[in-house]
Parts: C-alpha cells; structure tokens; sequence
C-alpha cells in the first residue's frame, strides 16, 4: 500500500495574475490531503471529504455515474488517465481521497488531489518521481482540466515552503517567515469558471486589465522584499492593496470584502482573499482578532502554519 500527504496552500499574494504571467508568492501549509492507494481487483476511486462524503466510483462503470460525480472527481479521474496514456501503464488499485476540508475554498484542494494521486499512482507503478518531476506532471493535468492556470498550486503543493513564482517562469523558496490567521467559507464558483470570467473582462477591455495585473505584479515584487525583511507593516498593507486590485477583477465576496475593509478600520495590520475567489479563502497577517472577524462570517479557521517538506510519499508492506 502507498500512502501520500499533501500539504494544501495558501496565495499570499499574486493570484490570477500569475495566470497571466505575473510572479506570485505561496505557502504550502499544515492541513494535509491524505491519499491511499492500495492493490484491488477492480480500480475504484473514494472521497471521503466532507461535502462529498463517501463517494465511490468504480471506473469501469464510470458511465453510470451523474455527471455531477464525473465533474467532482475529474481531476483525479484525469491523473489516473494521463499515467494510462502517457506511461501505457495502468494497475487496478482502491484510491481513497481524505481532504481536511471541503472541495473548492481557495486553499489548492485541486492541486492536491492530483499532486497526491500522481505522486501515490507513480510510486505504485514503480515510478521514483522526484517532487519537481511531480509538480511539473501535476501542473500540466492541472491544467488540461480547468483550461487556463499556472504552476503555482502544484509545485507549492508538491514542493512545500514559501516560494516566490517568478514572472514568466521558474520559480525560489523565499528566507523568511510570515505569520497568517486564516479560513475558509463556501464559494459560489470553482477556480476553473472564475478563471473563466477572468478571462472574459482581459478580452472585453484588455488595456484596463493588463494595468490591473502589472500592479499585483508590482505588489508581489514589493512583498517579497518586505517578507525578507520581514516588514510586518508592509506586508499587511500590501495585503489591503492585492485585495483591492482582486476586488476591481471582480473575484471576491461582499461577507469577504466587508470583512476585509473592518479589519482595516479595526487597524489589523493585513487582510485580503486567498485564492481562486468567489469566496472560499480569507487571510490576515495573524491577530486573534482576525480570528473572530472570521468566525462571524460563518468561516471555518484552519491550520495556517508553514509546511516545508511538499508531498510525502510512504509505501507500507501489510
Ligand atoms: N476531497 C476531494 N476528493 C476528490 N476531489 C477533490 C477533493 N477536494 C477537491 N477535489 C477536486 O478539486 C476541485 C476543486 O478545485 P478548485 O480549484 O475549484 O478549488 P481549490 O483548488 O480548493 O481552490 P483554489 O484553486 O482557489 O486554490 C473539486 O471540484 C474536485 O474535482
Ligand atoms: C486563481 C489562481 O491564480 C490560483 C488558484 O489557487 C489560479 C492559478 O494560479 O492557476
Ligand atoms: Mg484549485
């Protein structure tokens, strides 16, 4: 049996526009996804995550299932598909998903599960991938399903620490030490159709959007500096700034950005949205009042620390 954890991820700063080519900063934290992959006769695929609870497909019959299952398990279902098609390998196994939180919310659960099953899959198959050969066959399965992304939740995921995403490309673990309070509520859309609606405002008026994310660019750059520093001040304002910039792409959430503008006028040092948008994610340079602002948004707090090791990968003789 093979057993894998992944750390899940927080964006500190550059969402969406590392999409667009823009550098990004992001944390690999202490919630994990745990995935099991253990020998079967049939190839089954288990999620046991909390609002999908207790989903089992067996992928010889996958036809049989609502397009509601495909749609949730299709990024798993597309690893196991790629070693098929890329590798000519396929061995019947039961995979079990275990996710700490709910699909969807900001905190790179996507990029888990296949950073998870490609890591566990391959090691299955007798593969010995190092953690960057994972990022990058994660990245592009990640990629192939939602259309349009960047590299920055699978190699955060797979490779763990703190990494600044260079623009254009490549990327460097940052020295330095950031401190976050943060949670999560239920999102209205997955990451892959608000990168959609992204895209749509860059078609509709391309001059005001590419200004808009030249200046997260611009914030990321600034953060970088001030984290190695550690500049707890700028940082927090930076936070405000990338807020506000995601704001004008129209990816946050009223309770969010009501959440974000008292937390400024409370003088919390940084608060903004984490991830794909659409609610899900909110972080705050840590304060127990952040704490409770996010507790009065119905959001669920998680454990935010820094996780340095990437994706684990342990194979258990029974
Ligand atoms: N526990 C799980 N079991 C199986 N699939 C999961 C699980 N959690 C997430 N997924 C897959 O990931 C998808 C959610 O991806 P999405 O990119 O929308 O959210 P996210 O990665 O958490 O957020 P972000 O991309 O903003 O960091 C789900 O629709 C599902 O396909
Ligand atoms: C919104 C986005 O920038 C982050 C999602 O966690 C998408 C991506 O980078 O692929
Ligand atoms: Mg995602």
């Amino acid at each position: 049996m093979i057993e894998v954890e992944v750390p899940l991820k927080l964006t500190l700063f550059g969402e969406h526009a590392v999409v667009y080519g823009e550098p990004a900063i992001a944390m690999a934290i202490n919630e994990k996804m745990k995935i099991k992959i253990v020998p079967y006769h049939k190839m089954i695929l288990k999620s046991n995550s909390l609002s999908i609870k207790g989903i089992k497909v067996d992928l010889e019959e996958m036809k049989l299932e609502s397009e509601e299952t495909s749609k949730v398990l299709s990024y798993a279902l597309s690893t196991i598909n790629f070693f098929e098609k890329e590798y000519g390998t396929r061995k019947n196994a039961l995979i079990e998903i275990e996710s700490p939180v709910d699909p969807s919310v900001g905190l790179g659960t996507s990029a888990a599960v296949i950073v998870g099953i490609v890591g566990g899959y391959s090691r299955y198959l007798g593969y010995e991938l190092t953690r960057e050969e994972i990022a990058k066959i994660s990245h592009k399965i990640e990629l192939t399903v939602q259309g349009l992304g960047s590299r920055m939740d699978t190699y955060t995921t797979s490779l763990g620490g703190l990494i600044y995403f260079h623009k254009g490309g490549g990327y460097e673990k940052i020295r330095g030490e950031i401190r976050i309070t943060a949670g999560y509520i239920r999102r209205i859309a997955t990451t892959a159709e608000i990168l959609k609606r992204v895209k749509s405002l860059k078609e509709k008026n391309p001059d005001l959007f590419n200004d808009l994310i030249s200046s997260i660019g611009k914030t990321v750059n600034k953060a970088k500096i001030a984290i190695e520093k550690g500049d707890e001040e700028e940082i927090g304002e930076l936070m405000y700034v990338n807020h506000g910039l995601l704001m004008s792409l129209g990816v946050t959430l009223p309770p969010i950005d009501n959440l974000v503008s008292t937390a400024k006028i409370l003088g919390l040092k940084g608060c903004k949205i984490s991830g794909g948008g659409g609610g899900g994610s909110t972080i705050c340079l840590e304060d127990e009042r952040a704490r409770i602002l996010l507790s009065t948004i119905g959001a669920k707090i998680i454990d935010s620390g820094i996780s340095q090791e990437g994706v684990m990968i342990k194979e258990i003789n029974q």
